[in-house]
């Protein structure tokens, strides 16, 4: 058990799959994963662990931002041995080529600031996904025909953006879709020799401000979810 993960040792996989919000784990392990079992319920962050076609998969919440998801990557990676962390998350489109429900593979994540921005410094450190996971993610969604794009994102610190003029600059420079966690991820993945990518469902749109209901973005987005469980395990039968 950490302060925020009440799993004992040995009942988080070395897979795990992390989606925002709590609620679309508890979906995601239901519907996708076989023996499942509830592993987490410590601040309500649920996380279930069970197999994928037979492969040991997690599915554990990491909350809203980037401090919140550092909390539980870092328990997952130091505490449990988690070696493959997917986040499965839901994102604003940035341009007008990406529609909602799309998927977004993040290749990278620009940020103002991540919660490592303290030990690197000056250092503007360029997050990037895992190349084998994002292959592969690549891979497994053209074979399903669910309209993918794979390219730079934005992982900002506020929902609620005040600042239209760097929006402009992220759209200008190509920058898919905006969330709030992919950046750190990729940081601490990069940091603890472990492998990461986001694989991101458009839920709304900054452009065309078109916007799905909260009920769709708990339990909709099941291509994401495949696509990230065929990046995992890509020999699964
Ligand atoms: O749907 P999730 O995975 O939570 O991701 C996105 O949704 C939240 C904001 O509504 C932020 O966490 C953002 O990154
Ligand atoms: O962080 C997010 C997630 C979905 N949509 C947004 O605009 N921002």
């Amino acid at each position: 058990m950490t302060i925020h993960i009440g799993a004992e040792k040995g009942e988080i996989a070395e897979t795990v799959l992390l989606p925002g919000d709590p609620y679309r784990a508890k979906w995601a392990a239901e519907t996708f994963l076989g023996d499942v079992k509830q592993v987490n319920n410590v601040r309500g962050m649920l996380g279930f662990t069970g197999n994928w076609k037979g492969n040991p998969v997690s599915i554990q919440g990491s909350g809203m931002g980037m401090p919140s998801l550092s909390i539980y990557v870092n328990e997952l990676i130091r505490d449990y041995g988690a070696k493959t962390l997917i986040r499965i998350g839901s994102c604003g489109g940035m341009q007008n080529s990406v529609k909602v429900r799309d998927v977004i593979l993040a290749m990278t994540s620009t940020t103002l600031s991540t919660p490592s921005r303290g030990i690197l410094k000056e250092l503007n450190f360029a997050p990037c996904a895992d190349w084998g996971l994002l292959q592969a993610a690549a891979a497994a969604a053209a074979a399903k025909g669910t309209p993918t794009h794979v390219g730079g994102i934005y992982s900002s610190d506020v929902f609620y953006d005040e600042r239209p003029d760097l929006n402009e600059q992220m759209v200008r420079h190509g920058i898919l879709g905006v969330e709030m966690e992919a950046a750190e991820l990729y940081i601490l993945a990069a940091r603890h020799k472990c492998r990461a990518l986001a694989v991101l469902t458009v839920s709304d749109h900054l452009l065309t401000g078109e916007a799905l209901p909260s009920s769709d973005r708990e339990s909709s987005f099941g291509d994401m979810v495949e696509i990230a469980l065929q990046a995992a395990f890509p020999g699964a039968a």
